[in-house]
């Protein structure tokens, strides 16, 4: 839990902010209830329930856009109406929701929602106060303008940080850090009999290492990766999972697609992969999502088979029984 706290921005500001807001709110709820404000309590209610909600999208599906989305319309929804209801006394909520709107959803969501807040909450704070808080509707959009220059920078420099940590600089396909992401999503999502997994494995490359040298075993990963990029058919996804091995999801939607699937991949490499000594061929191992609730028990399975695949000769494949 602390890792992925550690690893994932995101999911730490949606944490931390979703958790405090419910922490601060559920206790403004239990005062307004003991005052009989019924009216006021039902909207803090609904608030706390709603951070609570997204702060668990946000673990359950491992990935932190759509959370990050929806935490941005609440926050500034809930600067809005705190506004409308409290007046200039929340003035504190527009500066939090400004700025923390940049670290939460992508930064086209970020700019609009902040602006269209800006906006509401200069519009309420001038009907109440007039010009004579001027003062906060300046500061409000310093506020605005740094967070968004701060955000752009800080957006351009994590991208190009998560390209280099996501793609396998060899072969410029996705790596084992994306697979995992990506295995853990096809689980929270259900995706049970609708996701295959196929692992690949050179075989008899260290041959090819071993005559040909280091190089010439680049080179046919780097090969071997364009290939499969070129076999991927729509929402399928390979990765190199380290060394020779490499790793397609597809969704697929049974053990005979997923057959095929190996089955054609197979093919394309024997016939088309040429390497400096002659042909290269793969073993594929395979499973469908069972009842699996962490990836490597999957992974496990398909790799259990990549192994009966790799002892009937290699240039074979094998598909796990379901469970
Ligand atoms: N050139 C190159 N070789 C690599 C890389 N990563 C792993 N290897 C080599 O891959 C080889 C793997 O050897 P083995 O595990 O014995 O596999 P194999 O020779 O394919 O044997 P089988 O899988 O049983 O057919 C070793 O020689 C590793 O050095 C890499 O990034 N580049």
């Amino acid at each position: 839990m602390i890792s992925r706290l550690r690893n994932n921005f995101q999911l730490a500001i949606i944490t931390l902010l979703g958790l405090v807001t419910a922490v601060v709110l559920g206790s403004f709820l239990v005062w307004r209830v003991a005052r009989g404000d019924w009216g006021v309590a039902m909207l803090d209610a609904a608030v706390v329930v709603t951070m609570v909600a997204i702060v668990r999208l946000a673990w359950r599906e491992g990935r932190t856009e759509r959370a990050g989305a929806w935490m941005v319309v609440l926050n500034s929804g809930f600067a809005i109406l705190a506004c409308l209801t409290l007046g200039p006394a929340a003035s504190g909520w527009v500066y939090v929701a400004l700025m923390t709107n940049f670290y939460l959803a992508p930064l086209r969501v970020a700019t609009w929602s902040g602006a269209v807040l800006l906006v509401a909450s200069a519009t309420l704070l001038w009907r109440d106060v007039g010009p004579y808080h001027i003062s906060t509707l300046v500061t409000w959009s310093l506020v605005y303008g740094f967070s968004l220059v701060f955000a752009r920078r800080l957006r351009t420099h994590s991208d190009s940080l998560e390209l280099m940590a996501s793609v396998d600089p060899l072969t410029r396909i996705p790596n084992r850090g994306m697979l995992e992401a990506d295995l853990r999503h096809a689980i929270a999502t259900g995706q049970t009999g609708r996701a295959g997994l196929l692992v690949l494995d050179i075989d008899r490359f260290k041959t090819v290492n071993d005559t040909f040298g280091h190089a010439a075993g680049d080179a046919v990963l780097i090969d071997l990766a364009v290939l499969l990029r070129e076999e991927l058919r729509q929402g399928d996804s390979v990765y190199r999972f380290g060394g020779e091995e490499f790793v397609m999801l597809l969704p697929v939607l049974s053990e005979q697609a997923l057959t095929r699937a190996a089955e054609r991949v197979r093919d394309a490499v024997a016939t088309r992969l040429v390497g400096p000594g002659g042909r290269i061929t793969v073993a594929v191992g395979g499973a469908m999502l069972s009842a699996e609730r962490d990836w490597q028990d999957w992974f496990a399975r398909a790799d259990a088979s990549l192994y009966q695949a790799k002892r009937a000769g290699g240039n074979a494949i094998h598909i796990a029984e379901p469970l």
